[in-house]
């Protein structure tokens, strides 16, 4: 349940990047050496990644939480699980490991949540099998029956979406290729990727929308410094824009060009965000942002910006709600097949609080006005449950969220964080 709320002030360092988190242990599982990771996620979905790989034989210590050493096993060290693994609610696991299962010389199987095994698997396992891979699906959903022992060679990929998680599984593959793997994709997707196989010493090149590697070199073991994830500091961005009298401070946030279009979306809108501090750390530019109340006006969202905010736009349709006048987004039909159909979770809920949205095919017009009480169902989706909390800070009444348990998928403590800078967010009975 969330309450209406008086300003909200003081600082938040949010968790770990939950797309750096799962990487991290990939990488330095497959690595030469010990690697280091500090600001790890201890959220459920980068548990689920973790738990596959030590089924895989890689060793995991845990000196203190959000600190993980990897005893990496090599490029052709991991061994074959009799088990299912199960990736849980995480759509970056299952497709990322994906690549780098199809490579070995075993077989495995990858399961997941209800929620996972609803979304969409061959923009993955088919450019896979283009690569030699042998990979079974349920009707192109999971489970994922991976058959090992298969010979890859490398491809050039342009894949139809703008997806990290394609490019990913596939450069991943792509170790264990011969030849290169080359992905050209339609709109530049993050690059945790391609960077972090640079800081383990894998000869990539890459640009924005490109990436080109050979396969048959070593990782060598790096230490991985998370940054705090982009997309759990956009909950706290949008509520101090959207509180009357709020300032707030984030701290040390990663701001990957490729993560960004949120701030983009919101200075159009009017929001008033200050930058400060930025420096480097882990190769990845992170800085503190200042958040500070300012009224916010609805806008055409420019197509260009969709990629680079994909999974911040559940927190963009609660400020589009309360903004004045009205909001348009289009060209962002991947919404629908994330943990939830995000952009139907989205317009029901708001609508059961009162607002004005019209769903399209791709995006949404959202009708700022005021929110009333109301009470909205998640999905399961932890960012859903999350806009909502938002939502609710300036709701007339109280806004009840049901189904919510997967918010520590992303974001464990949130609610205590929350109530911390004075969200007032009490658990449901
Ligand atoms: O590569 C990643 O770590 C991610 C890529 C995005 O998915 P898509 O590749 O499906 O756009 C994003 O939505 C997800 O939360 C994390
Ligand atoms: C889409 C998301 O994650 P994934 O695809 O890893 O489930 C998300 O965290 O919003």
């Amino acid at each position: 349940m969330s309450h209406k709320s008086g300003p909200l002030h003081g600082e938040v360092t949010v968790p770990g990047d939950k797309s750096v988190s799962h990487r991290a242990l990939m990488f330095g599982a497959i690595a030469e050496g010990v690697t280091h990771i500090r600001g790890f996620l201890e959220g459920e979905d980068t548990l689920a990644t973790a738990s596959i790989l030590g089924k895989l034989g890689v060793r995991f210590e845990t000196p203190s939480p959000g600190e993980r050493i990897v005893h990496g096993v090599g490029l052709h060290g991991l061994r074959g699980s009799p088990d299912a693994l199960d990736c849980g609610n995480a759509g970056t696991g299952m497709r990322l490991l994906a690549g780098l299962l199809a490579g070995q010389a075993f077989d495995s199987t990858l399961v997941g949540d209800e929620s996972l095994s609803r979304r969409p698997m061959r923009r993955v396992t088919d450019p896979l099998a283009q690569m030699g891979a042998s990979i079974d699906t349920n009707d192109g959903k999971p489970p994922l029956r991976i058959h090992g022992g298969a010979r890859l060679h490398g491809v050039t990929y342009r894949p139809p979406v703008a997806s990290a998680q394609i490019k990913s599984a596939l450069l991943l593959a792509g170790l264990y290729a011969e030849g290169f793997t080359e992905v050209v994709e339609p709109h530049p997707t993050r690059d945790y990727t391609e960077s972090m196989l640079k800081a383990f010493g894998w000869p990539i090149d890459y640009s924005p929308g490109r990436a080109r590697l050979e396969g048959g070199h070593v990782l060598h073991a790096a230490n991985v410094d998370v940054p705090a994830d982009f997309s759990s500091a956009a909950f706290f961005i949008v509520a101090a824009c959207i509180v009357p009298g709020s300032s707030l401070r984030l701290n040390g946030v990663g701001l990957n060009p490729r993560r960004t279009g949120l701030l983009s979306a919101l200075r159009l809108m009017g929001a008033d965000i200050a930058v400060e501090n930025t420096r480097t750390s882990g190769g990845e530019t992170i800085a503190d942002l200042v958040v500070t109340h300012a009224p916010l006006h609805g806008v055409s969202l420019p197509e260009e910006i969709v990629p680079d905010m994909i999974d911040e736009f559940p927190a963009l349709f609660v400020a589009a709600a309360v903004a004045d006048g009205t909001t348009t987004i289009r060209g962002a039909a991947e919404l629908r097949v994330k943990e939830s159909d995000r952009i139907a979770s989205m317009a029901n809920g708001l609508k059961a609080c009162g607002a004005s949205v019209d769903e399209l095919p791709d995006g949404a017009v959202i009708r700022g006005g005021g929110l009333r009480s109301g009470s909205i169902d998640s999905h399961g989706d932890h960012r859903i449950a999350m806009s909502f909390a938002v939502a609710g800070l300036v709701a007339e009444g109280p806004i009840a969220i049901g189904d919510c348990a997967n918010v520590a998928t992303s974001f464990p403590g949130f609610m205590e964080l929350a109530n911390g800078v004075g969200f007032r967010l009490e658990p449901a009975n």
